[in-house]
């Protein structure tokens, strides 16, 4: 007799849930029955094997967007595991980060942490079972502290003490791919590994921690294999998920790993603060058909074909072949485009370069209106270089005349919808209204209407790069809220000058206000837990309210013919 239980009647069931395999029933009625209790546990995914990308999930069914896809707690968390060689260093206790020197250390380990009550030292899920092993080195630093307490290696180390505490855990940890074929003894990558990691473990805590052993006759930890360590290592490189909140947390979770990378990925996910354990919500962002591949991005969305893959040959060890990097035009926004350098009739051509074959990494680059073609190297060299520029001026706190400037120059190589533009674009509408020189009671008309329409063109681009919101909703936001900013700015001033919402213009530019804040607010709702979208959230709640007092205090009619079609075309 079968010894499963119906979910419904609690008789003997042998038919289980084909989407999740989870839960079982005594018939095809109580199946019926029982979905609307267990829609939200069941997991509308299997795991499948492909030849190209390992294991990868599938929908079991039709999903909508905003459907949740899965819900689960991490396998293991700690501190990025990047090294840090100067500023500041995340608390072992909580991530948050801190300022090395000066700071108070841990009782157990001398490692600089927050502050004494920090809660996770203690907590053995966090600080508290590692520190035991970190405590076994009796010398303290006073000088150099970011070699002596090396926090980057403390997710490794928490992955190896997972095998005593929580084999199962472990086991799942071992299962995930860590691309060592590809890291072998001769790579950079391994020898790097070596030194900063596993010679670090072994010469400052497994050496005592052995000796100790030796004199209990108790082991502490079974396998601190160098091999062991290097595939940890890589098992955190390709599998683990970044969570920015207000501290610098890596995690990696027994499920949501599986998810394959898309340029145009169909998910989006959030975390749960520190206090719920980090757990992650996968939900649908775009519809979802039964049999489609479920998908993250592992790269930035704003970053050009060749950048971004790049990026995932050299981290996650395969050659993207999606959609948005089969096809020249990046979906019709141009991000990676160059201008021809050819003449036709001695002027210049006018015409666009785009690579020819995107997917291969020695295609030419062609011109849509010459002869002239480039080879791919010649166009890496020329986008680093710009690349460069714009880093350099960026992080040099740059006046919107620098920006302008750069912007102009780059122009003469790039089309206007390049990535590099794009990023120049997006700091000077934020910098359009709020610079010395450059308030809003300082702007001319014209370059309100040039804040306006950047936002406008970037926008458009981020809906073609992102139609689901799963990656630049943070920078959506921002556009939509400086929009209704720039456009406030002239409805003001027209106002003021008694022309009112006779005028059609000022009637659309006050509908599209209504649009940007309210669409503002949703594209926020995944970003709740980041500092920077909470920020941005009530920054743009207390505009709408602002907005709001204006309508009624004019007594404002946002409902004429004209609104529907701007809502419609905002959406
Ligand atoms: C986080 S893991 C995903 C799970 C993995 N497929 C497995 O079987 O364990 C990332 C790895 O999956 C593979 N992968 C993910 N997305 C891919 C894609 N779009 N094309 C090719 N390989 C992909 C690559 O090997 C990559 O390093």
């Amino acid at each position: 007799m079968s010894e499963l239980k119906c979910a419904e009647c609690g008789e003997p069931a042998d038919l289980k849930c084909s989407a999740c395999k989870l839960v079982a029933y005594c018939g095809k009625e109580h199946q019926k029955k029982h979905w609307k209790a267990h829609k939200s546990l069941c997991r509308p995914f299997e795991v499948a094997e492909d030849s190209t990308l390992g294991r990868c999930l599938i929908a079991t069914r039709d999903l909508q967007p905003g459907d949740v896809i899965l819900v689960e707690y991490p396998i293991i968390f700690g501190p990025r595991p990047h090294m840090v060689e100067e500023g500041p260093v995340p608390c072992p206790g909580c991530c948050r980060l801190i300022i090395a020197e000066g700071a108070a250390r841990c009782d157990g380990c001398d490692f600089p942490i927050c502050n004494p009550d920090c809660p996770g030292l203690k907590d053995m899920d966090r600080h508290g079972h590692e520190c035991m092993i970190l405590g076994l080195r009796d010398v303290k630093a006073i000088n150099g502290l970011h070699d002596f307490y090396r926090q980057d290696t403390l997710l490794p180390l928490r992955c190896l003490l997972l095998q005593n505490k929580h084999p199962k855990k472990f086991a799942q940890l071992m299962e995930m791919e860590s691309h060592m074929d590809k890291r072998g003894e001769d790579s950079e990558l391994y020898k790097d590994i070596s030194s900063r990691v596993v010679d670090y473990l072994h010469d400052n805590f497994f050496v005592p921690m052995r000796m100790l052993e030796g004199k209990s006759g108790r082991e502490v930890l079974k396998d601190i294999s160098k091999e062991t360590i290097q595939k940890i290592c890589g098992i955190i490189d390709v599998n683990a998920l970044e969570i920015n909140q207000d501290a610098e947390v890596t995690a990696l979770y027994p499920t949501a790993y599986l998810m394959e990378h898309s340029c145009v990925c169909n998910t989006s996910h959030t975390f749960e603060k520190s206090e719920k354990g980090y757990a992650i919500t996968i939900k649908a962002a775009l519809p979802i058909a039964k049999g489609d591949h479920i998908s993250t991005m592992y790269t930035h969305s704003l970053w050009g074909t060749q950048a971004r893959r790049e990026h995932l040959k050299e981290t996650k060890y395969f050659s993207c072949k999606c959609q948005r990097c089969a096809d020249p035009t990046e979906l019709g926004t141009y991000v990676s485009a160059l201008k021809c350098m050819g003449t036709k009739d001695d002027e210049p051509c006018g015409g666009i370069q785009l690579p020819i074959n995107p997917i291969d990494d020695n295609t030419e680059w062609a011109c849509d209106k010459c002869d002239v073609k480039l080879n791919n190297n010649e166009v890496a060299f020329l986008i680093n270089q710009i690349g460069e520029e714009v880093d350099n001026v960026q992080l040099s706190n740059p006046t919107v005349r620098e920006l302008d400037s750069l912007l102009t120059k780059m122009l003469n190589f790039v089309h206007p919808n390049h990535y590099h533009a794009y990023s120049v674009k997006h700091s000077l509408v934020q910098l359009y209204g709020y610079q010395q020189g450059y308030m809003p009671n300082q702007l001319s008309d014209d370059i309100v209407v040039r804040k306006a329409t950047m936002c406008r063109e970037l926008l458009d681009i981020n809906k073609k790069l992102d139609p689901g919101n799963c990656r630049l909703s943070l920078y959506t936001g921002v556009l939509l809220h400086e929009l209704y900013l720039a456009n406030m700015i002239l409805i003001k001033r027209k106002w003021d000058l008694g022309i009112k919402t006779k005028v059609k213009s000022i009637n659309l530019m006050l509908q599209e206000c209504q649009v940007a804040l309210n669409r503002a607010l949703e594209v926020l709702v995944n970003e709740k837990n980041s500092p920077a979208g909470e920020k941005l959230h009530s920054l743009i709640t207390g505009s709408k309210k602002e907005f709001e007092k204006f309508i009624a205090r004019n007594k404002i009619d946002l409902n004429s013919k004209e609104t529907a079609k701007v809502v419609e075309n905002g959406k």
